[in-house]
This record gives structure tokens, C-alpha cells and sequence, in this order.
């Protein structure tokens, strides 16, 4: 069982998080997890924050020499602008008097539509909506990252890798009959500012972004994430809640601003005759194998082996800068919602963090398929469970 948890608040000293369930003897180091906090970091349209963020990172547990030890892993992530925030956001109770002058201290009472801040306020009781965006904000989402860093290396020993591409940001997008894309077209984030496979289609893309930032304004997008290399029969169709396309489902709903999830052609498929819409299973040299991967790598709730295929649709950033209409809670009077520095599009960032939610989605089916204390273990599991296949039921991947 793969068990994780994450606290800390935006603008606190650091945020951590404990990942439990990994098996011993996965290899992986702090580098590994500062440079998926650095990816997460990157992508055109991200605001001021991310430019100087430098994400200071502490493997704290479950780590030794370079290796898991099987134990709960536990990891800090160190806020750069803490010394600057120490006062308002203290720990300990700090003297009214003190507070009193400081700007970032002035209450948030202009609830941003499209954010946690009011119904945030609503329901935990809070006057103001400082202490609930510090935890809705996606500066969360760094925690998820370094945790998935891990689950990353350790499905990775497996030989199943994960990586996301953008497919739309705002209304610019392919035209949805382009040939599927493989894993190893991604680009790198220092390769395309997007990471689009499509650099025509890229630079319609940077310039929605600029002329959405130069218009006040801010975008969504659509990210897709693909993931190689897994066996199949991870999940279950026995029950709803065991299906892996549900818990993938569910995992990228989990990411703040994801407001719709496709697995495989997903709404597209819909739209198709059946005759067009599933993927027909032939011989190809002397093996069973799919003739194509609509279904974007699942059947009854279980990975099929074929690429798995997920995508994650994202509203724009809540916080416009041409101000939206909303109310002064303090006052009762209409006002503009508050605005402090914010992102513009955080889509491909958006990107990395949907990488690592299916990463530990994939991880923990891993576990409950093949569990195992160490590596070794797990392996051995796996390769027993892919040996026992009969050759008349092997498929080609
Ligand atoms: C990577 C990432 C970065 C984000 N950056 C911002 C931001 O700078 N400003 C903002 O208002 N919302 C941002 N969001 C979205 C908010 O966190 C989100 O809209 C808010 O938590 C409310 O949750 P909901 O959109 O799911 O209702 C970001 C989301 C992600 C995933
Ligand atoms: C800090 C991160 O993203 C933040 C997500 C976010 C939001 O409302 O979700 C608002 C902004 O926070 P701030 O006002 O402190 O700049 C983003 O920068 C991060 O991704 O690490």
C-alpha cells in the first residue's frame, strides 16, 4: 500500500510531505528531487514568484546513502521568501500591535471569483481570506512533485516512465487529428517554453499567452500525460473504486484549477460509431496486439500494456488582473477582487504536477499488484505475474 501526505501553507516556512510505502533499495537522491521541482517550476506565462522560488529541498527520512530504506520518506521543501513572511505568517502568537503595520498583514476581504477565498471563508470562519488561500494555493503542488519524484524512480527501476505535453492553451489547439504522439517526442521544457511537440503550434501559443498578459488577462489549458511501459492488468474491474482510470480520474481532479479529465479519445470517442471508436485486436506476428490505442491505455478499469493516455483540462488562473466584480466582505459594497502578483497561464506547470499524480497512481497499483519490501522483490513479482501470461493471451507490449 503507497500512502502520502502533504502540509504547509504558500507563504509559510516550508512546506513537507511524507510518502509511505515505497519498497527499500530504490535509488534516489535530493538532485533527483530538486530537478522535478525545477521542471515544475518553468513554462511561459508563470508569474513573478517562480523566477526567484528556489525550492529548498530536505529528504528528512526514508532515505540513506543514495537508497530508500522502505521506510516513510519524508521530504521539506524550504520557502525562499520565509524571512520576508516570518511575522505574518508565524506560528506562534504574535502581538496585534506588531502586525498592525504590516502590508502583507492587510486583510484579503475582496474574495476572488474563481478561487477558495470565499466559500473558503464561509466555511472555516475566517473574516478575510488570507488563511484559506494559503493552503488552496497550487504552491502546494511543489510537495506532490518531490513525493512523485520518488514514485518516479522507483516505477522508473521498472521500466515504466512518465511524461506531459501540452495540447491547448486558451482556444489554441491542435486540430485533434494529428498523428498520437510517443513519449519520446516530448520536448523538454528548455527545448519548447510550452512543451508542445508542435513548434508552429507552440508559437500560436506563446503569443495567446502574451497577448492575454497584455490584455489584463489570464488562461487554462489542456495538458496530456503518457506514461510507458506498464504492464497490463494494473487496477480492476471488480469495483468501482479499484478501476485505474477512475483513481487516475479522481488524482487529476485532485490538482488545483483541473476542471475536466479525458482518459484515452475520451469526450472525442463519444462522438464516434463503435465501429471507429474502439481499438480491434489482430495477430501481428504471431502475437496479439491492439491496432491502435483510442482508449488511451485502459479496459475495464485495467491498464491493457498499450501506452496509457490521460488529460487534464485547466481554467484560467483566478487571479485576473483586470480585476473581476465581486464584494467587499469588510464593507457589504461591490469592489474589485483583490489582486496580488499571479500567474498568467500555468499550464505546462500544471503539466509536471499531473505527471506526478499519475506517478503515484501508477505507483501504488504497483504496490497492490506486485508489492513487495524491497526492489529486488517487487521485480521478481512482476516478472513471475508477466511469465505466467500464456503465450495464446500475450500481447505484443
Ligand atoms: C501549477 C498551478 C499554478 C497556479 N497558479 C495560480 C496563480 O498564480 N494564481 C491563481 O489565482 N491561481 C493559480 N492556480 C489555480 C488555483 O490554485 C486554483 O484555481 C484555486 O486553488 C481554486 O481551486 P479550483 O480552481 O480547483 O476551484 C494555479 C494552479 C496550478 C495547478
Ligand atoms: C507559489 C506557487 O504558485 C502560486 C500558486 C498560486 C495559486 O493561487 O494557486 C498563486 C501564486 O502565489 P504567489 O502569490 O505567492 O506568487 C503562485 O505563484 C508555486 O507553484 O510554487
Amino acid at each position: 500500500m503507497l500512502r502520502w501526505l502533504t502540509a504547509g501553507e504558500s507563504h509559510g516556512e516550508a512546506l513537507v510531505g511524507i510518502l509511505e510505502g515505497i519498497p527499500a533499495h530504490v535509488p534516489v537522491t535530493r538532485d533527483d528531487v530538486s530537478q522535478a521541482l525545477a521542471r515544475r517550476r518553468l513554462g511561459y506565462g508563470r508569474g513573478a514568484r517562480m523566477k526567484f522560488e528556489a525550492d529548498e529541498v530536505r529528504i528528512l527520512g526514508g532515505v540513506r546513502h543514495g537508497s530508500t530504506l522502505g521506510s516513510p520518506i519524508a521530504i521539506e521543501i524550504g520557502n525562499t521568501e520565509w524571512p520576508k513572511w516570518e511575522t505574518v505568517m508565524s506560528a506562534d502568537p504574535v502581538n496585534p500591535a506588531v502586525l498592525e503595520g504590516q502590508a502583507r498583514n492587510a486583510p484579503l476581504s475582496r474574495p476572488r471569483p474563481g478561487h477558495a477565498d470565499l466559500v473558503g471563508m464561509q466555511k472555516y470562519g475566517f473574516d478575510e481570506a488570507r488563511p484559506i488561500l494559503e493552503r488552496a494555493s497550487a504552491r502546494e503542488t511543489a510537495t506532490r512533485v518531490a513525493l512523485a519524484a520518488v514514485a518516479q524512480r522507483f516505477i522508473a527501476e521498472l521500466g515504466i516512465t512518465v511524461l506531459s505535453h501540452t495540447v491547448a492553451i486558451g482556444p489554441v489547439s491542435g486540430t485533434g487529428d494529428e498523428a498520437q504522439p510517443t513519449i519520446d517526442d516530448v520536448p523538454a521544457l528548455d527545448a519548447d517554453p510550452l512543451r508542445c511537440f508542435d513548434a508552429e503550434l507552440s508559437a500560436r501559443m506563446v503569443a495567446e499567452v502574451d497577448d492575454a498578459k497584455k490584455s489584463g488577462d489570464t488562461l487554462g489549458g489542456v495538458v496530456e500525460v503518457l506514461v510507458d511501459g506498464v504492464p497490463p492488468g494494473l487496477g480492476s474491474h471488480v469495483h468501482w473504486d479499484r478501476r485505474l482510470d477512475s483513481r487516475l480520474a479522481a488524482a487529476l481532479m485532485g490538482i488545483q484549477a483541473i476542471k475536466g479529465v479525458e482518459v484515452g479519445d475520451g469526450f472525442r470517442t463519444a462522438a464516434r460509431r463503435g465501429s471507429a471508436a474502439h481499438d480491434e485486436i489482430e495477430l501481428a506476428a504471431g502475437r496479439i496486439a491492439r491496432r491502435s490505442n483510442r482508449a488511451g491505455g485502459t479496459e475495464g478499469g485495467m491498464s491493457t500494456g498499450e501506452t496509457l493516455r490521460v488529460r487534464a483540462a485547466m481554467k484560467p488562473i483566478a487571479t485576473v488582473p483586470r480585476a473581476l466584480d465581486t464584494v467587499d466582505v469588510a464593507t457589504g459594497e461591490t469592489a474589485r477582487a483583490h489582486h496580488q502578483r499571479s500567474d498568467v497561464c500555468a499550464v505546462p506547470a500544471a503539466g509536471v504536477v499531473a505527471e506526478a499524480m499519475v506517478a503515484l497512481v501508477v505507483a501504488e497499483a504497483v504496490c497492490e499488484k506486485f508489492g513487495g519490501d524491497s526492489l529486488a522483490e517487487v521485480q521478481r513479482n512482476l516478472d513471475s505475474y508477466l511469465a505466467a501470461i500464456p503465450d495464446t493471451l500475450r500481447t505484443r507490449s
